[in-house]
């Protein structure tokens, strides 16, 4: 078996608040998402998100077709976004190949049958994190490199969260049924991300943080902004957000994470924002 597949039930406020650590990873976090020659998926029921993780060293692996999806192939009813976390790779959708370097982003349509992902060092090895969502139209697959991302910047010095947004797979880059997905880079010596935190009752959200330094470690904070629990996080793991919860994180050093959304609508500002003196 090349890959694994797992399956999160959706939870409600009430029942996150009763959770003890090791309760909150279990149902939150996803500690491991890259292993050698191997695929990784996860799906949230909320909003029927599948996050996931592909590392091809010696060979392509090819996106399988979990029989968890019951569809006749992975894309036939869903959307996928995928960004470049390591070394220089090679994919193919459907006859057409995209080669992705360290950062850039491809958007691959519904409908598409045949997706192979391979390194072209493996020395250097790819690691594409994936991102998809329930899709009912078949737009066309295109890679984003950074120069064509939407980019903003926000936050400062004085207040930790200086940091840049590059919005890689948001609707004015490409079009998507639903999926969002970007990269924000903190800059050295800022260490918050997200804050002022937000919620969107609109959209779930994952956050995937990468860029971590040997021996640091993140601290990501969830659950209703008055009533907060957190998740210490590592290197290249990931975290659901469900939509009732806020998503923001404080690192031990600067750091970067890719962000991903689904749901009702694609309007990336449209967001509760919670005063920082509110939380609790
Ligand atoms: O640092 C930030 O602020 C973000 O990157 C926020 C995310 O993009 C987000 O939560 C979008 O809903
Ligand atoms: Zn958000």
């Amino acid at each position: 078996m090349k890959y694994t597949f797992e399956s999160r039930w959706a939870t409600s406020p009430a029942e996150a608040k009763q959770m003890d650590t090791s309760a909150l990873r279990a149902h939150f976090l996803m500690p491991q998402l890259f292993v050698p020659d191997q695929m990784s998926f996860t799906l949230s029921h909320f909003d029927r998100y599948i996050t996931g993780g592909i590392l091809p060293v010696a060979e392509a692996l090819n996106l399988p077709n979990p029989p968890e999806l019951r569809a006749e192939f992975f894309l036939q009813r869903r959307e996928l976004g995928i960004i470049n976390v390591g070394g220089p790779a090679q994919i193919i959708a459907d006859g057409e190949t995209f080669e992705l370097a360290f950062k850039e982003a491809l958007y691959i349509g519904q409908g598409t049958r045949e997706v192979s992902f391979s390194s072209a060092d493996p020395a250097n090895p790819a690691k594409l994190y994936l991102n998809s969502a329930p899709a009912h139209h078949p737009y066309p697959s295109k890679k984003v490199t950074r120069n064509e991302a939407e980019v903003v910047e926000l936050g400062s010095a004085a207040t930790a969260n200086h940091r840049v947004i590059n919005k890689l797979l948001v609707n004015s880059v490409v079009q998507t049924c639903q999926l969002q997905m970007g990269m924000t880079e903190l800059k050295t010596g800022s260490v918050w991300n997200t804050m002022p935190a937000h919620t969107h009752d609109r959209r779930m959200e994952v956050y995937f943080y990468f860029e971590v330094p040997d021996g640091q470690a993140i601290c990501h904070f969830m659950g209703e902004p008055q009533e907060t629990r957190h998740i210490w996080m590592q290197n290249e793991q990931a975290v659901i957000s469900p939509n009732w919860s806020i998503h923001s994180g404080s690192g031990t050093s600067n750091y970067t994470f890719i962000w991903g959304m689904a749901g009702e609508n694609l309007d990336y500002g449209d967001m509760d924002h919670c005063a920082i003196t509110d939380l609790r």
